[in-house]
This record gives C-alpha cells, structure tokens and sequence, in this order.
C-alpha cells in the first residue's frame, strides 16, 4: 500500500483539469456537495463515516516526480503538468461531523475551493467517505438488533476487498463494534483487538482435549475455545468444561467458547445449560458462522443464549449492498448558483452554497432536516423536496446547523479526533434518531425538505435551463 495517492482518482478529474488550465480558468471558485439518494440495506439512514482519512488526504496530497512523468508520458500539457508539480488543496471543506446520522439528499459535505483542486477531489473523498459510510451503517444496524448487552466482535478480513479491510474495521467500530480481530486495524486506530482459534488449530491435534488444554495452558487469561470441530454437544462442549475446571484449580477462567455451525439458537442454549450446570455460569457463549442483522435478530427472537457475536464478511463488505450511491455535485460555480437538469427530478441537485439545519423534538429527538443557503438562518417550514405540496412547519428555536467549516484555505481546523470519540458521538446520535427510522422492515421516512428560498432557485434555475435547452 505504499505509493502516492494523488492518481488515485478518475482520469477525466485530470482531463477536466487540464481543460480548466488551458482555459485559464482553473482558479475559479467552485463549491461541490457530497450526499447521497438512497439509503443502503433498504434503512432509513446512513452513519457518516470516513472524514478523518478524507482530510488527511485533501492536507497532503501532492504529486509526485514519477506521478507527474507518468502523466506527461499518457500525453498531458507540459504547462498543465508542470501546474500539478505544485498542487495543494488549499479549499475550504464544511462537514457534519463524522459519527452524525444523516438523510437522503441533504448534503453531508461540501468543498470550496479552485475548481481543478474540487475536482480532483472528487474520487477519492467518494472512495473514502461512500465505503465507510456504508459499512458504519451496516455495523450500526447489527448494534442496534443486537442489543446494548451483547458483544459485537467484527472478524471480516479475509472477506474484505483488499486493503479496504483496514477500513472496514475502523468504520465497524465507529458504528458501534466492541472489537475486531484485525490487529493492524486495533495498532493503527488504537481499538480493541480481541480472537480465538480456528479449526486448523484443533484439528493439528490428536485430540481435541489436548488441544483446548494447550490453549488454556498458553492463554491462561484470554481463551475462547471452538467446540464444533468434531461434535459440539458429545465432545466440544464437555472438553471445554474439563478444561476450565482444570483452569479454576490454577486460579484461572475460562472467557468463552465459540460455536460456529449448525443451529446456533439451539446449540447456544443446551451449551448454556451444560455449562450452568457444571458450575461455569461466568463462561460466555461466542457464535458466528455467516451472520448478519438478520440472522441476529431471529436469533434473539429465539431467545439464543449468545453473548458475543463475530461477525465478519457479511459486515465488511456491505452485504446486500455493495456500495453506498454517495454523489459529489457541483453547486456553484463563480459565485453563481448550478444545477443539472434531469428528467427524474430525484437527479436533479439543489443549487447554491448550503446550510442543514436538523430539528429536534422536546426530548432531544431528531425530528426533521432543512436545507437552506448557509447564509439564512433555520427556517419555519419546509417543503418535500420532490413533491412540492407537501410542506412541514418547523420550530426554528429547536434547530443547529449541521455543517461546519473543518477546513480552510487547505488546513484542519480541529486536530484528529479518536475512532473511540467518535464511536461514542455516534452511539449518542443514533439514540437521538427515533426507532421508526431504525426498524428494518419500511422505516418510517426521516423528513428532509428545503426552505423556500431553496425550493424558489431550484424552480427559477430548472426553468432557465428548461428554456435555454429548448431555444
Ligand atoms: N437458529 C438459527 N436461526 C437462524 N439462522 C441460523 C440459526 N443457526 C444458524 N443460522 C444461520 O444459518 C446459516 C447456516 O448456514 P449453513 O447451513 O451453511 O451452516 P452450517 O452447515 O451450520 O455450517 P458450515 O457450513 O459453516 O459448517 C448461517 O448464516 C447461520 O448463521
Ligand atoms: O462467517 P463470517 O461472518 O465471515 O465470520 C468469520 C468466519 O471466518 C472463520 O471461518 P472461515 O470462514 O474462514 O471458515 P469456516 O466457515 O469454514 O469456519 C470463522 O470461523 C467464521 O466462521
Ligand atoms: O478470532 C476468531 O475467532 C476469528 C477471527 C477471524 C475470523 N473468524 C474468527
């Protein structure tokens, strides 16, 4: 993974930007909207996810010599790359805050700055905020049916694609994860690391027994025993409770055992009692073996005795959708407002430079968001940003404005903030976020409008533009 990412975007990013630069307009001034349509998992929300890596990239990005040869050898601009052996992104980047829950349609975060530097942005703050986003979501969702009691341990990384594996247990974590078996990810973003044992293990044995004792013996604090290698319920489970009476007498404890196949409501409830029974009610029960928040939440419905869930591929790759739709549209351009014309009005973005501002209830509970021009303060309604009679009085005295400037003239405003911190920023904010928008079958959609001066420029711009097309 060691090479410089300046080229991990879209060629046409550069093929605009070379455009921009032989037109002489590359310093004009742009600004661009992340958001995104459709929120993933047929949810009702998406965990913010990825901003962290996503300024780090934008403070540091510069070309390099082989970078910049490279792109003369593919035929670019003698003049236009000699402008990229100087790249910085010196733009402003107003964001919610990573761990914020957001809505379909209301920007998340927005760039300003020179529109070459906008726009050779765009892929890798797409890449970045889209795939992390996605999998917090995902992990948020298995936190949420899980329960607060249970243990959530993410195992994905053989699954993950590539190297986004790194990723995809840092934005498990900040969705609500207890640990991950990912131990480069647990040095890097300082988050528990926690394992095991696989079958290979037992089966390198003769028996089963001598290898539980083995394990116990060389993990005297910290061992979880697989049971399910030959026979659960005849021969994993009673090895492992020989093996923590053996451990008892040396002053130890058995953590755990760890079932993964065949019925797991089943098998985790006669383990249960075989272990009360034998005196080892302080033992916990691990599973894993394909789960999702599905196969959790039947679980839980059969009252399975689990307390540790492992969940890996399901989880790290977004399962059942492969990525999240966030788009990067551009909104004004020389201080002019922009939008881009669609049939689908759903294509269409709202123009201008913007603010969200998120209401609450008498509770603290999310109630409804609004989207404005940043220079406007929270209004007292708002209309359905696609069916405009449906309209919405809101409390202004009750909103805060959700987007906040994190980057100026290309500098952090605020040093890096923990994966810890923003995990529990985001266990705080999804309690906010009422259950109707949680559930998993037809969540209640969260309501997201636009104030009306937002609803009166989109209207006067598409008509412009409806005009201009057709003379
Ligand atoms: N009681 C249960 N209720 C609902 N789903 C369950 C239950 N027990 C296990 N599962 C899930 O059903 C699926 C079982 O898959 P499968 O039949 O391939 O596994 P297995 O045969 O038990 O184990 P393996 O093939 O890994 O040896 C997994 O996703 C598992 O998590
Ligand atoms: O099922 P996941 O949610 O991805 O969790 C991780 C899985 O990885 C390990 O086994 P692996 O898949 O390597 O082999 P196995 O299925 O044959 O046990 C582990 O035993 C889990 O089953
Ligand atoms: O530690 C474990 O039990 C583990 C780790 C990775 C994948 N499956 C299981």
């Amino acid at each position: 993974m060691n090479f410089n990412t300046a080229l991990y975007t879209d060629l046409y990013q550069l093929a605009m930007g070379q455009a921009y630069y032989l037109k002489g307009k590359h310093r004009t001034q742009a600004t661009f909207d992340y958001f995104y349509r459709k929120a993933p998992f047929e949810g009702g929300f998406v965990l913010f996810c990825g901003l962290e890596d996503a300024l780090e990239w934008l403070e540091n990005v510069s070309f390099s010599e082989e970078d910049l040869q490279y792109l003369s050898d593919q035929g670019f601009d003698k003049g236009f790359v000699e402008y990229l052996a100087g790249f910085k992104f010196t733009g402003t980047v107003k964001s919610v805050a990573e761990g914020d829950v957001v809505f379909p349609f209301a920007p998340i975060l927005t760039v300003t700055g020179p529109v070459v530097e906008c726009q050779i942005a765009e892929t890798f703050l797409l890449n970045c905020l889209n795939f992390q986003s996605l999998i917090a979501t995902k992990a948020s969702r298995i936190r949420y049916i899980a329960g607060e009691d249970k243990i959530l341990a993410e195992f994905g990384l053989r699954r993950a694609q590539g190297y986004a594996g790194l990723q995809a247990s840092r934005a498990a974590f900040v969705g609500g994860f207890d640990a991950t078996s990912n131990v480069l990810a647990g040095k890097t973003f300082r988050v528990p690391i926690t394992g095991t044992m696989a079958h290979a293990y037992i089966q390198s044995y003769d028996d089963e027994l001598t290898a539980f004792r083995d394990f116990a013996e060389t993990h005297p604090d910290n061992c979880v025993l697989l049971v399910d290698t030959y026979n659960t319920l005849k021969s994993g489970i009673p090895n492992a409770i020989t093996v923590a009476k053996e451990m008892e007498k040396t002053g130890k404890k058995l953590i755990g055992i760890r079932l993964d196949s065949g019925d797991l409501a089943y098998l985790s409830k006669a383990a249960r009692k075989m272990l009360d029974d034998a005196g080892l009610s302080y033992v916990k029960i691990a599973a894993s073996n394909q789960l999702d928040e599905h196969v959790i939440r039947s679980l839980r419905e059969q009252r399975a005795a689990i307390d540790i869930f492992g969940v890996g591929t399901n989880l790290v790759v977004g399962h059942e959708n492969a990525a999240l739709d966030g788009v990067y549209k551009l909104c004004s351009f020389e201080d002019k407002p922009r939008i881009k014309i669609s049939e689908n009005l759903k294509k269409m973005n709202f123009p201008g430079e913007k603010q969200v501002y998120r209401y609450f209830n008498d509770d603290g509970q999310f109630v409804a968001d609004a989207i404005t021009f940043e220079t406007l303060e929270a209004p007292g309604s708002m209309a359905h940003p696609f069916e405009p009679h449906k309209r919405m009085p809101l409390r202004p005295a009750s909103a805060r404005p959700m987007l906040k400037a994190v980057m100026k003239d290309g500098k952090r405003l605020f040093p890096e903030r923990s994966v810890r911190d923003i995990a529990m920023a985001a266990g705080e904010n999804l309690r906010q976020l009422p259950d109707e928008h949680k559930r998993f079958d037809f969540p209640h959609v969260y309501k997201v409008g636009l104030s009306r001066e937002m609803e009166q420029l989109r209207d006067r711009l598409k008509e412009e533009k409806l005009k201009e097309s057709e003379s």
